[in-house]
């Protein structure tokens, strides 16, 4: 059996500005680095010790990451950053509070761009874009350490982690679609080494 934990990073600085970060390299603000360091310490709680860590290139997923793997004492471990992992890009949007672009262009477009499959923002991904480059991520990367029981830890952000829940939790693109992903809170994985899904948890905080 394998450990598959997935987590979206802690708040970033967009993400208290209410704004599309998408590719910004945005930091976390104290609240995510508190977060972060919780869900590690939650994990580290169920006695879980990571063979492998994959993160975005995005610093807030970077930090988050080394925040975890400090408090389950894995902080020797080697990160992979990899920019399939990435936010999707929000390309024109990037940087603009959210509120103000649905003054600007309307909310149902808005809405269209933020969470449609094949629409893409001006200059920006779709999720459609997004899952391109994170599946061949997981099919290259992730699957192979799964086969060999490996306990893996996987930081990201909301979209690219869409992709994710979609291939493990085995969901339509409806249902990919419709999900949110708390920040820092982890969900603990247990897949059978013929990659069928054993069970699952989610990790929150008694405050969350
Ligand atoms: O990149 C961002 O702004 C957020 O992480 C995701 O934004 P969304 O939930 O509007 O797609």
């Amino acid at each position: 059996m394998s450990t598959l934990v997935i987590v979206r990073h802690g708040q970033s600085e967009g993400n208290e500005r209410n704004e599309f970060t998408g590719w910004k390299n945005a930091p976390l603000t104290n609240k995510g680095r508190k977060e972060s360091r919780e869900a590690g310490e939650r994990i580290a709680a169920i006695g879980i010790s990571f063979d492998a860590a994959f993160c975005s290139g995005l610093v807030r997923s970077i930090d988050t990451c080394r925040a975890i793997l400090r408090e389950t004492q894995a902080d020797r471990l080697e990160l992979s950053q990899t920019e399939a992992l990435n936010e999707r890009d929000y390309g024109e949007l990037t940087g603009m509070n959210k509120d103000e672009a649905r003054d600007r262009w309307g909310s149902d477009l808005v809405q269209e761009w933020r969470r449609s499959y094949r629409t893409r923002p001006p200059g920006g991904e779709s999720i459609s874009d997004t899952s391109a480059r994170v599946l061949p991520f997981l099919l290259c990367e992730v699957i192979p350490l799964l086969l060999r029981g490996r306990m893996i830890l996987l930081v990201a952000h909301g979209n690219s982690l869409r992709v994710v829940r979609q291939a493990i939790d085995r969901l339509t693109t409806e249902q990919m679609l419709s999900i949110e992903t708390p920040t820092a809170v982890p969900t603990i994985y247990r897949i059978g080494t013929d990659l069928t899904l054993i069970d699952k948890c989610v990790l929150t905080g008694d405050d969350r």
